[in-house]
This record gives structure tokens, sequence and C-alpha cells, in this order.
């Protein structure tokens, strides 16, 4: 019992993330395979009707008869077309129902996943997963399905009927089957392992052609293309040689199956025949046996096929199964919501935070046979955890609320690492983070995102209307909210100035605003939002210092000033600092306000200096700035 079970349930296991589908198009299933069930029916009666009627013939009786089965004959393959059709339209139906659901699934997924998986996943592999690995899935899912099916009814309807007719010449007809059997065992393996290598080199070819694109630039500024083109064909030629190898296994299949065919016509003809002339079987018998060999001969070479949609369709749901496993760290803590209103001075808590980030945390199997529960895993592929790196280390801070926090240190510190942590881009240990008392690894998600929002140092603008960005985090909102945003963040006038104002379409990642327009862009879509806390990182280092000020001023004087955290990389955000962490190699080694701190940290000094200098240099060089 065991012994059936272990299997049945590993493949189970290994399809686990497409029986919710089984499950939800079961009666499409059912229906598909009774529509196959009629039109191998109908199939397999063809050849009996042709015995019937050639019998008729023999015996010389009349032709009303054979008129009759001439008929029926006509009609039956009417009706075995019509079905077939049916049946092929509709169970192609449901692997496209099933494509669709899986790609919004694993684009649901994608949302769902961490940073950590995005710094060491590759972009283009993900991206292949989501294309390649579903339409193989729809392949298994459909025209899979359909085929095998297909072969086993021909197989469960034909063998009866062959056997009824003439059992010895059936076993003699199919003595080539068992070779074929051993055959397909053979092969099945070798063909998953080279299914499984293309669809990885595939998605390593597709994440070289998205880094060629996005690198585009650096590519030709260093005169590259021509070693970037020579590293490309060498992916290209990797992945030709898998899809060869691929296809020699793929390609000896068909002839060994038609071989196996043809042997079976050549037995019936040499055992039949003779068996014909002396009377032992009708010219009808013969015929119906040489056309019920054909019927199966058909799925028989379609096998290879089919073996090759199976595997492909395997690696494809293992390699999704990788990313679809994945768990968010904070998926099992507790949920509890964040009061309306502030209960505790402080909006924000840090105690005793340390912080690592995983090394070469990556999307792989563990093993070359894709085992069931791998998703992330180290360099080496054993599924140890990966290595660590300390960066932030006893972090202890408290920021009240309205008040305005500057971080300051020198490049590396962690300043941007302290940014993630708190706007949980990072996954956060318990008891360290705390918003209004509540622990930040217990706030719901959506909660927390009307709550807080972070601007990055390098911020995305999608490929929509500059309207849309704007109001991507509030989409309810109106135009006035977005030119408001825009004035807060002293982008109005620009946006004026396009001819298309606030309709004007943005390029892929904001590529046709300038990087100060980008960075004002992101601004105005975080205000928008009118959050109760605001973590800005380093926003304005494309921005000139006193558009900068001018920004800062403007949004601290509000008397609705969210309570704001900023990585500060000019003297005039860190005069305005209510309080300044200054950081140094993932510590907080010094706090106080400006005017403390150039009394008492030599370390402050050193930037206040290096940053009014940079300041000094910027204004000469960039005499004309904006208001
Ligand atoms: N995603 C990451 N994975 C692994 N290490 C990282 C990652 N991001 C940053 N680090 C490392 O963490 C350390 C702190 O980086 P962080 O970006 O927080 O510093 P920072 O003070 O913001 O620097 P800067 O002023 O240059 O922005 C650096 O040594 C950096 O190499």
């Amino acid at each position: 019992m065991n012994l059936i079970l272990t299997p049945i349930g590993r493949f189970l296991h290994r399809i686990r993330h497409l029986l919710p589908h089984y499950q939800r198009y079961r009666r499409a299933f059912v229906w598909g395979f009774l529509l196959l069930i009629a039109t191998n029916a109908s199939a397999a009666l063809i050849p009996y009707l042709m015995k019937l009627a050639i019998d008729t013939l023999q015996r010389g009786e009349g032709m009303t008869d054979v008129k009759t089965y001439a008929l029926l004959l006509a009609l039956l393959a009417v009706l075995t077309a019509l079905l077939r059709i049916r049946a092929r339209t509709h169970v192609f139906r449901i692997g496209r129902e099933v494509e669709r659901d899986m790609r919004n699934l694993y684009h649901a997924q994608l949302q769902d996943l961490e940073a950590p998986l995005f710094d060491h996943a590759r972009t283009g592999d993900l991206v292949s997963r989501g294309i390649g690995d579903i339409t193989a899935l729809r392949m298994f899912m459909g025209p899979g399905f359909l085929q095998l099916t297909n072969a086993s009814l021909v197989y469960i309807l034909v063998l009866p009927a062959m056997l009824w007719l003439n059992p010895w010449l059936t076993l003699m007809a199919l003595l080539p089957l068992p070779f074929v059997v051993i055959a397909a065992r053979q092969l099945t393996k070798r063909l998953y392992r080279y299914s499984r290598m293309v669809a990885d080199r595939f998605g390593g070819l597709t994440a070289f052609v998205q880094e060629s694109v996005a690198g585009m630039g650096v590519i030709r500024t260093y005169a590259r293309e021509d070693a970037w083109n020579q590293r490309f064909y060498e992916e290209t030629d990797k992945l030709y040689a898998t899809q060869q190898d691929h296809a020699r296994l793929q390609g000896m299949f068909q002839p060994l199956m038609l071989f196996s065919g043809g042997l079976g016509a050549w037995i019936i003809l040499a055992v039949g025949g003779p068996g014909v002339v002396q009377g032992n079987l009708t010219v009808g018998d013969f015929v119906a046996f040489t056309g019920y060999l054909t019927l199966m001969i058909q799925p028989t070479v379609a096998l290879g096929w089919i073996l090759t949609v199976m595997q492909r369709g395997l690696a494809a749901i293992d390699r999704l199964s990788e990313v679809l496993d994945i768990t968010p760290s904070n998926a099992d803590h507790p949920q509890q919501a964040l009061h309306p209103e502030p209960t505790t001075p402080y909006a924000i808590e840090i105690r005793h935070l340390n912080f690592f980030y995983q090394q070469d945390r990556r999307i792989a199997p563990r093993s070359k046979e894709a085992a069931p529960s791998h998703a992330v895993t180290t360099a080496a592929g054993d599924g140890t955890e990966p290595a660590a790196v300390q960066t932030l280390h006893d972090i202890t801070l408290t920021v009240p609320h309205g008040h305005f926090v500057g971080l300051a240190g020198r490049i590396g510190s962690g300043k941007s690492t302290l940014l993630r942590c708190l706007s949980r881009t990072y996954p956060i240990p318990q008891g360290s983070l705390f918003l209004d008392g509540v622990d930040l690894a217990h706030v719901p998600e959506a909660q927390l995102r009307q709550h807080l929002t972070m601007t990055p140092q390098e911020s995305l603008l999608f490929s929509r209307p500059l309207l849309e960005n704007l109001l991507y985090g509030q989409p309810d909102e109106d135009e006035a909210c977005a030119w408001e945003a825009a004035r807060n963040a002293a982008f109005d006038e620009e946006v004026e100035g396009m001819p298309q104002g606030m309709e004007t379409l943005i390029g892929e990642r904001g590529i046709t605003l300038s990087g100060g327009q980008r960075q004002r862009a992101a601004l105005a879509r975080a205000l928008v939002v009118n959050p109760r806390i605001l973590l800005l990182d380093d926003i304005f280092s494309s921005v000139d210092a006193r558009t900068e000020a001018h920004i800062l001023n403007a949004l601290l004087d509000r008397p609705d000033r969210p309570t704001m955290v900023m990585v500060c990389q000019r003297v005039a955000a860190l005069h305005r600092a209510d309080t300044i962490y200054l950081m140094d190699q993932g510590r907080i080694c010094e706090t106080g306000n400006h005017q403390s701190l150039m009394q008492s940290s030599s370390l402050y000094q050193a930037l206040h200096t290096e940053m009014q200098r940079k300041e000094q240099l910027e204004e000469m060089e960039q005499p004309e700035v904006q208001p």
C-alpha cells in the first residue's frame, strides 16, 4: 500500500499548485473526458462497421445492407470528426483558463515577495518563469491532458475489440509494446532533465536580454558591444546545445514508435494473412484489425510528444513552485491593527535592532531532480541557511510624533538599511520596531502602507501618465490632489510646462524625466498618500540645495506635518532636524541636534564641513537654480 501511495503522494505534492485548478475546473475536465470517450468510441466503431460491410460483401449478400453500412460509416465519420473538434476545443480552453489563472497567481505572488529575493533573483529569470513556464503548463493541462487521455482511451477501447476479434493475433500484434514501454521509461527521466535545463537556460537568456536592454547605455559608453554580443552568443550556443540534446532524444522516440506500429502491421499481415487464406479469419476481421492497429499507432507515435510535454510541464511546475512556495517572513505573525489616533508619545520606537543581510539568497532547486520544498536556497543549492552579514548593530532610538529626524553618516554606514527596516521592505525581527507602540512585525500590510510611506533613493515611476503615477497610492483622489502634492514637491511649474501636463506619458522607469524631476515626482506621489510617517532616503540628491531647502521648509512648516525620518546629505536639512542620529558602521554613534553635535562630535563636524564644501561647489557650477 505504502509503495503505491508514496509515488502518487509525491506526484500530488509536486503538482500541488495545480490541484486547485483541477478542483475548480473539475466539471470541465469531466465533460472533456466524456467527450473524448464519445470521440474514441465513435472512432472505434468504424473498423467494426468496415468488418461487417466486408463480411457482408464476401458472403455475397444484398447491396441494401452494404449501402446501409456505407451510410452508417459516413455518418460515423462525420460524428467522430464533430466530436473530436468539440473535445479538442473544450480541452484546449481548459488549458487556456489554467494558464490565465496561473499567470494571475504568479503575478500576485511576485507582489508578495520580499526585497531580499529580488536582490538575488534575476529579473529575466522571474519573467521567463511567468511567461515560458506557464505556457508549458498550459500545454501540460490542455493538449497534454488531451493526448494522454486520448492515448489511454484508445488502448482501453480498442484493445478489448481486438481481443474479441482474435486474441492470438492481438497478442502477436502487440508484441512490440513492452519494448515501447521500456524505451519510454528510459527516456522519461532524461527528457525531464533536458526540459529543466532548457527552461533554466532560457530563463538565463531572458535575464541576459533584460540586462542588455536596461544596460544599453553603459554597454555603449564603454564600447563593449562586441564583447557583450560574444557573451550573448555563448549563452545562445549553450541553449542551442541543450535544445539539440532535447530534440535528439525526442527525435529518437517518434521513429521508434512508428517502427513498433509498422512491426505490428507486418505481424498482422504475416500471421493474419495466412489465417485469411486458411479460413480462420474473415477478410472483414483482417481489415478491422488493420483499422484498429492504425487507430492505436497514432497515439503510440504521439507518446514521444506526450512525454515531452509532460516532462516540460513538470519542469515548469517545479520552477514555478520554487517561487510560489515562498512565504513572506511575517506571514505567521499575529496581526495587530494600528490605533487611528496616537496612543504613545512616540510615533516610532526602535529597541536594540540588529539586522543582517542574507548573502546569495537565490531561487533554485535543492537538487538536480527538483525536490518538492525548496524555494529559497544558497548558491551551493543545498538549502542550508545562506550566509548573513550584520549591517545594523543594536540600534535604539525614539521619534516623537511630528518630529523631523535626520539620519547622517558616511557612505555605507547603514542609513538606508535602517529606513528599509522601518518601512518593512526587508524582513524585520519581532520586538525591535514599534509604530505607535504596536510591533511593526504585526501590523497588517495594507494598514502599514496607509500610515507609513517610504521614498527610496532610486524611485521608480511607471510607464503611465504622470497623473496616474502621482495618484498611485490613492487612485480615488482627484487631479486637484495631484496638483497640490506636485506644488508641495516644487514640481508643479515643470508639469505645467509639459505639453500634456498631468497627462504626459512617462517613459519606462521614469526615463523621460530628469533625475531631479523623478525624485520630486516620487515625493509628490508619497505626499498624495498623506501618511502619518514619511521616510525619505536621500531623495534630493539630484535636486539643487536651494530647491531641497524650499521643499523641506514648506513641508516642515505645515501644521499637519507628518513624522519624518530622512537621510540628510545637505546642511539645511540637518539644521532643521529636531534630532540627528549619526551613524557609523551600522551603529548610532551620536545623537543630538545640529548645535549640540557641532560641539560634541568630531565626525559630525567633519561631515558638516564636507557637505558645506560640496554645496558651495554645486552653487558655483550651477548659478541658475530653481526657486
Ligand atoms: N541589499 C543588500 N544586500 C546586501 N548588502 C547590502 C544591501 N544593501 C546594502 N548592503 C550593505 O549594507 C551596508 C550599509 O548600506 P546602506 O545602503 O544602508 O548604507 P548608507 O549609509 O545608506 O549608504 P549611502 O549613504 O551610500 O546610501 C553596506 O556595506 C552595503 O554594502
